[in-house]
């Protein structure tokens, strides 16, 4: 099994969609598995439960979900950063760091942060400079992954070279 960590909008949720089309693999989204959970949505579960709420969800959602060979799944970004969540990652299956540029992340974030909860009251010069400390701030557990991946032919490597 593949986890793929990385920052917000980064990519990872299209990611596994791509690799789960074209190579017919299983795929899961850690915050499509939450959403269906609670069925409430990410913004609505911050709003209302707040962050400490959430992130004692994701890591007991990212536990259940089975771990399966020729699957692939998409987690949220600050999965990685949050009880020991990264630990369980490496020793569950294979994890890749989906290292999206930041002005990529920080454009794509102000085309739609109203959606996303961590952004959506902050002005676009003060989203640039979250995202860039968060960047600095995650890159520690972020490196702790097995593969470091910037362009779709690192994955396709990835996924022909590892046994999974
Ligand atoms: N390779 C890509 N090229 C162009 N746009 C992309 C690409 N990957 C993702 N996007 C867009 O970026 C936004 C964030 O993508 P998403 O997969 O939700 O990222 P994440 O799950 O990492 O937050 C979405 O609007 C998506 O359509
Ligand atoms: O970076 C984060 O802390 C978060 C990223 C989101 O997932 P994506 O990385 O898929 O946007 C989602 O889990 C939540 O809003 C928190
Ligand atoms: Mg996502």
């Amino acid at each position: 099994m593949l986890f793929l960590i990385g920052m917000p909008a980064s990519g990872k949720s299209t990611l596994a969609h791509k690799v789960s089309n074209l190579f017919q693999w299983q795929s899961a989204d850690l915050d499509q598995e939450i959403q269906k959970l609670l069925q409430k949505s990410i913004p609505k579960i911050f709003e209302s439960e707040g962050e400490i709420f959430f992130r004692e969800i994701e890591a007991k959602v990212l536990r259940k979900i089975p771990v399966e060979p020729q699957k692939i799944v998409a987690t949220g970004g600050g999965t990685p950063c949050f009880h020991q969540n990264i630990d369980y990652m490496l020793s569950a299956g294979k994890v890749v760091f989906w290292d999206t540029p930041l002005p990529v992340i920080v454009e794509r974030i102000l085309r739609h942060k109203a959606q996303r909860p961590m952004f959506a009251q902050k002005t676009n010069a003060e989203i640039e400079h979250f995202v860039q400390k968060l960047y600095q701030e995650r890159l520690p557990f972020y490196t702790k992954a097995h593969f470091r991946a910037k362009e779709w032919s690192d994955i396709e490597k990835i996924i022909q070279r590892a046994d999974f």
